[in-house]
């Protein structure tokens, strides 16, 4: 292995070979000890249909579950649908919904407040255009307020869905989708995510279908392999530490050393992690 990839690695808590369903009660029993301890009532979390969110909302209605019949009830799971307008794969939304169950489902479609946000960010004084990649930015980062403001009114906890193929690339949007209160998925390469679905039943197309952000109004369903020139075969290879091509390591390094600052807290004078 190369010394950056051992480091990496171990780094992002990454396992080469993994027993899904000790992962399973772990995450799920990290779930139930973490919400008690900070004497919350439950979790909120963004189902986008993709294969992440399904992961760890079937995490958190079972530790949901757990909870309520441990205690007599007063726990609560409430998964939270954030379409901007139509979204292309909303056939699969029945899918998600019988396969997790979630108690409570919150829609909040983020189309009309994207919508104002970049015709107030047009209008300003230094002519500065929303481009469609920012506004993809917007729209996570939309998804993130209407979540917290959901879990303030309702004592919940955020769930994050960031896992060790997105934490090593840095593909997600800093304060976007990468604000939350605790990660039911660190650690896990994303085929070790397929195998956690596929142990708990889930219907294969929820897990063969191809990873999207489906931020960019230009290009709906992006596949995430697209935007990243990289495949998730080869991230998870290059993380759970076998030989991949010198190209693609050499990628994966780059993006790791420059995408630092997304996976620690804003930079202060007191830190030694970016000198
Ligand atoms: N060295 C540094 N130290 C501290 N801060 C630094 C920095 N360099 C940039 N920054 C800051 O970070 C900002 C850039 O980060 P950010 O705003 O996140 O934006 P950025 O990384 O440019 O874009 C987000 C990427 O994540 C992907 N994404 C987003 C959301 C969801 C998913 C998904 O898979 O579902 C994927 C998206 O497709 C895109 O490729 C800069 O505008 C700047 O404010
Ligand atoms: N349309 C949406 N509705 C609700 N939540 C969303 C939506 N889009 C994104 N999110 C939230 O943002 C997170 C990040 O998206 P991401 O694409 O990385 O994960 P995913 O869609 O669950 O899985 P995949 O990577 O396989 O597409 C999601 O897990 C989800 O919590
Ligand atoms: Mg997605």
């Amino acid at each position: 292995m190369r010394p950056l990839q051992k480091q990496i690695k171990e780094a992002l808590h990454v396992k080469t070979t993994i027993d899904p369903k000790a992962e399973i009660r772990q995450r799920v029993t990290f779930l139930k000890e973490y919400v008690t301890h900070a004497h919350a009532k439950g979790f909120v979390l963004g189902l986008s249909l993709g294969q992440d969110s399904t992961l760890a909302g079937k995490l958190a209605q079972m530790a949901v579950d757990e909870l309520n019949e441990e205690h007599g009830g007063g726990y609560r799971f409430i998964g939270v649908r954030l379409p901007h307008g139509k979204q292309q794969d909303q056939e699969d939304e029945q899918y998600v919904l019988d396969f997790i169950q979630p108690q409570e489902l919150f829609t909040f479609n983020i189309a009309e407040t994207t919508t104002a946000f970049q015709h107030t960010f047009n209008d300003n004084t230094l002519n500065v255009t929303l481009s469609d990649f920012q506004k993809g930015n917007v729209k996570a980062r939309i998804r993130m307020m209407a979540q917290y403001a959901l879990a303030g009114e309702e004592h919940l906890l955020v769930i994050g869905t960031d896992h060790a193929a997105e934490a090593i690339t840095g593909f997600f949007t800093k304060f976007g989708d990468g604000a939350a209160d605790l990660l039911p998925l660190t650690g896990l390469s994303k085929r070790q995510g397929k195998a956690l679905l596929k142990e708990l039943g889930c219907p294969s197309r929820l897990y063969e279908k191809a990873p999207t952000a489906d931020l960019l109004d230009e290009k709906p369903q992006q596949a995430d392999e697209t935007e990243l020139g990289l495949s998730y075969n080869a991230i998870d290879d290059f993380l759970e530490g076998y030989d991949v091509s010198d190209e693609v390591a050499e990628k994966l390094e780059k993006r790791y050393l420059s995408t630092q600052h997304k996976r620690e807290l804003p930079a202060t004078l007191f830190d030694a992690w970016w000198k």
